[in-house]
């Protein structure tokens, strides 16, 4: 069936991953209605379909947003997602990704609308019992991100035991990259992801890179992870909304590759890419760091027939760069803009 005009509400479409997903929502001919606050996002990612400002927390606007639309469903991006953050504030966390949550799906009852495609993280499996993790070993976070990001996993099997929801949470691994034409990309203020940062030390953007421990149990005692390029992510994400629609259920799905990639295998692919050094020295472990997440992906690959394509490590790097270089090119209003942003 064509997905002409078919809206669906993306929150959180002004942010990193959604504001790839609005962008594959549109090639696959749905309208992606963007519902943000704005608080960690921007409105120049929104180019894929409308924006509809507005939190989380407005029971009242979503609903609103939600009446005017009649979206077939919604992907439910908007969320705080730094670990150290959780820790320091944990109610901040608790407020927004567990509460949020909760009146989004009030909203959603109370306009009839069941699929709901929700991401989690495989922060909810905290230091894995094994690896690659598949969808059934323990969660056990150790953070409250992590704790956030279960409770609504609890939540969503709840309401769809109950007959409300239609559902599927997708644990992503390490999203990474940009949009293959530089469109969009990422843009995180503060920015604590290791791809951004190892780039941005190259381009001399960002302070030397400050490597994690090198007395991980791994082959080269760096911590390893799967990275898997946002525009696959993306794919995936369309993919799971189309699975919805039959009925009341609740399934998760881990989003990796499969492939582990160490701390040193980025900063020497980094040096590859770019053609230049890449400053760095090593510091002592992250807490709460797990030396080694790599996801056993084979539920994802067949419930959603879908495969990673973009995800190698060298066209990962490859696209970040080339957004890194386009985003310093944005017109200086935008850059002001956001740095106003930020120093809030
Ligand atoms: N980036 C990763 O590697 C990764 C890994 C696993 C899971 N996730 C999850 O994926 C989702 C998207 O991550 P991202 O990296 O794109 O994050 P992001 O911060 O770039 O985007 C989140 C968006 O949500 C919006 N938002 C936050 N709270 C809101 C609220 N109360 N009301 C309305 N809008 C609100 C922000 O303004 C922002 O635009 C998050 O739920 C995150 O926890 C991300
Ligand atoms: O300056 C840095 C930044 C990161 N790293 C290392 O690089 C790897 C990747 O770190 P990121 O911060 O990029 O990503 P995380 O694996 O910590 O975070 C991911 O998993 C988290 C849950 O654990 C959240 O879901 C988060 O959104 C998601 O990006 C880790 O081994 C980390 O120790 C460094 O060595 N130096």
């Amino acid at each position: 069936m064509p997905n002409d005009e078919k809206p669906v509400l993306v929150t959180g479409g002004a942010g990193y991953i959604g504001s790839h997903t609005c962008k594959a929502l549109a090639a696959a001919g749905y309208t992606p209605i963007t519902y943000d606050s704005l608080c960690r996002g921007n409105a120049w990612a929104v180019r894929y379909g409308p924006l509809e400002v507005g939190d989380l927390m407005d029971g009242e606007r979503l609903r609103d947003v939600i009446h005017k639309h009649a979206p077939i469903g919604v992907i439910h991006f908007a969320a705080f997602s730094y670990v150290g953050e959780s820790t320091g504030d944990p109610l901040l966390y608790y407020r927004n990704n567990v509460a949020g949550t909760a009146t989004l799906l009030r909203a959603m009852q109370v306009e009839g609308i069941k699929r709901f495609v929700f991401s989690s993280t495989c922060a909810t499996y905290g230091t894995p019992e094994r690896t690659p993790i598949d969808e059934d070993c323990p969660q056990r976070p150790i953070n409250p991100y992590g704790h956030s990001k279960l409770m609504v996993e609890q939540i969503m099997r709840d309401c769809a035991r109950a007959g409300h929801l239609d559902a599927i949470a997708l644990r992503y691994f390490n999203a990474a990259g940009a949009d293959a034409a530089a469109e969009i990309g990422e843009a995180h203020n503060p920015e604590t992801h290791l791809i951004p940062l190892a780039l941005g030390a190259a381009k001399g953007t960002c302070p030397p890179l400050t490597v994690f421990g090198d007395d991980h149990d791994t082959p080269d005692g760096t911590c390893i992870r799967d990275y898997i390029h946002v525009s696959d992510l993306s794919d995936a994400h369309v993919a799971a909304l189309a699975r919805t629609g039959k009925g009341p259920g609740f399934d998760a799905l881990n989003l990796g590759t499969g492939t582990g990639v160490s701390v040193r295998d980025v900063i020497d692919m980094t040096r590859e890419i770019t053609g230049r050094e890449v400053p760095h020295s090593y510091g002592p472990r992250r807490k709460g760091d797990p030396s080694a997440l790599v996801a056993d992906p084979s539920r994802a690959f067949a419930t959603l027939d879908w495969k990673p394509s973009h995800s190698d490590l060298s066209n990962i790097l490859q696209t970040a760069w080339a957004w890194m270089e386009r985003e310093r090119r944005m017109p200086p209003t935008t850059r002001l803009a956001q740095a106003a942003k930020g120093a809030r």
